[in-house]
């Protein structure tokens, strides 16, 4: 008896242990599976049905049936799909909105902003922020209309056309909207707003209060951006800083042209980088993604400015490496010339001087009197020419020798320079000749001149070996005539040379 009811007692306790197991297992799916139920209602009347059937199902504690699970999981693969399409369908009623706005808005400052927000729309993410964003301000643009039109009780035509047209439209804009608010993690403090502004929607959207309800959407959301606000705003003026820095160092980059190609490289790669931040920054929702990406797109920046850097430094220390090269080869050159024209110089003095006397040698006259007789023959000034020769030079070579004669011929050079002017030109022919070009003087003002010269060098008192010896000149003189050549002139002077040395020397004779 006693065993029995052990048994009893035993068989009802696992009996109530069964009964809370199956409590506790099932309980919490079922309250999960009802909460989808909830959270996914107005997205698909199938998938609603579905749904509800499932949860019929599982409040009358009966395991869902295979039939009915099979029919949520086909409902909820079609969901993306129609996602999808309500997504299009949105985005050709926004388009109609705008078409139909700019019917009506004649305003170029009205046009400028509808062609603003449908760029805006371009490439339509589908995001519900974007979407509210657009739908605020096409409401806002619509605002004259409404009111003007409206309000007088005379709805315009366009507008009459979108609100029996596609009743079906706001519907949509409706059900995204929903999904907007689910989609948002709204903060406890903002959830009863959102709850009266989800059955405000649910209610029904109509056109004109779809102003309001978007109003306080766009509240709700910028409320909800308001916690991260200030930090991200902090952020992007950083990243504003940095590109302005890079974009300013680029520009100086640009003025060197040597550097060109790399410049073109580092602000492409910058240029992406930038790209890809408007990118990510367009679609992202997530702060600590877009932050992270953006940084990691800001090293990459960086990176590429400080390497465009050490190529530039590299790059101009190779240049000062090379201009220093050349200014020594420069400094090189210019003293390589300079000993050059030295040495020409010296060359040329050498060639045209005697080295006996140092007086100018028969070269140096040859050049002189071409210049002399161009100058002639350009300005017609007068010039003359005497030849003077040793008289009995011979005498004096043999008698006291060579070096005598040498002694002889420097002294007579001396006198010769002395006694001259200083624009004469003195030099010595060959020999024992010399020559005396006067330039500006007739032959009768040479002549004077010729004389003095020839009695300085009679009157000069030579002595060899303590003897006295006589040294006398013999010259030929002659002016430059309108029909002479140069050899004319010298072989006139000549002449007179001869003739001087016939009528018995130390004497002047006119050619
Ligand atoms: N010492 C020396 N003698 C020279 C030089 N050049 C020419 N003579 C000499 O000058 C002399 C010229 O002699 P000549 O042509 O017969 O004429 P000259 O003795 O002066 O007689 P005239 O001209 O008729 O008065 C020769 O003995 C030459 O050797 C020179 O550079 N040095």
């Amino acid at each position: 008896m006693e065993q029995d009811d052990w048994k009893e007692r035993y068989k009802s306790l696992s009996d109530q242990m069964d009964e809370l197991q199956t409590q506790f297992e099932d309980q919490p799916l079922q309250h999960l599976l009802c909460q989808m139920t909830v959270a996914l209602d107005g997205q698909s009347a199938q998938l609603d049905h579905a749904l509800n059937l499932l949860c019929t199902q599982l409040k009358n504690n009966q395991p869902g049936s295979p039939k009915v699970i099979q029919l949520v999981e086909k409902q909820l693969r079609g969901l993306d799909i129609e996602q999808q399409q309500q997504q299009e369908a949105l985005l050709l009623g926004l388009r109609k909105w705008i078409y139909q706005l700019r019917l009506n808005l004649t305003a170029e400052a009205a046009d400028q902003r509808l062609k603003g927000i449908e760029g805006e729309m371009t490439p339509f993410s589908g995001q519900l922020a974007v979407i509210a964003k657009v739908v605020n301000e096409l409401v806002e643009l619509q605002g004259p209309l409404l009111a003007d039109d409206f309000n007088q009780g005379h709805h315009h035509a366009a507008l009459d056309g979108i609100a029996q047209e596609d009743e079906a439209l706001l519907q949509k804009i409706g059900s995204e909207l929903l999904s907007l608010i689910a989609g948002l993690n709204i903060p406890p403090g903002d959830m009863s707003l959102a709850r009266e502004l989800v059955s405000r929607i649910e209610e029904g959207v109509t056109l004109n209060g779809l102003s309001s309800i978007v109003q306080d959407l766009v509240g709700l959301v910028s409320r909800f951006n308001a916690y991260n606000g200030a930090e991200f705003e902090n952020y992007l003026q950083n990243l504003t800083g940095h590109l302005v820095e890079v974009q300013a160092y680029v520009k100086a980059g640009q003025t060197d042209e040597l550097a060109a190609d790399e410049v073109v490289l580092l602000t492409n790669g910058i240029q992406k980088d930038v790209q890809s931040i408007q990118t990510v920054m367009q679609e992202s929702n997530d702060l600590q993604q877009l932050k992270s990406h953006v940084s990691s797109q800001l090293l990459n920046i960086v990176k590429s400015v400080d390497l465009f850097k050490e190529k530039e430094e590299r790059r101009e220390q190779r240049l000062y490496e090379r201009y220093l090269q050349l200014q020594r080869r420069f400094e090189q050159m210019e003293e390589q010339t300079h000993q050059m024209k030295v040495h020409i110089e010296s060359e040329r003095h050498k060639a045209l001087t005697d080295s006996l006397t140092s007086l100018p040698n028969r070269a140096g006259y040859d050049e002189q009197l071409h210049a002399e007789f161009e100058r002639w023959k350009r300005y017609g000034q007068p010039f003359s020419l005497a030849v003077a020769d040793l008289d009995l030079f011979k005498r004096i070579n043999d008698t006291y020798g060579h070096q005598a004669g040498d002694k002889v011929l420097r002294l007579i050079a001396n006198i010769l320079t002395k006694q001259s002017r200083s624009t004469d030109f003195v030099a010595r022919y060959g020999g024992e000749e010399f020559v005396i070009l006067m330039p500006g003087t007739t032959a009768k003002q040479a002549m004077i001149a010729v004389d003095k010269v020839r009695q300085a060098v009679a009157q000069s008192p030579f002595n060899f070996h303590g003897d006295p010896v006589q040294i006398t000149l013999s010259l030929g003189l002659t002016e430059v005539q309108p029909e002479d050549a140069i050899d004319s002139l010298f072989n006139r002077a000549d002449k007179a040379l001869y003739e001087a040395k016939r009528l018995g020397r130390n004497r002047i004779e006119l050619g």
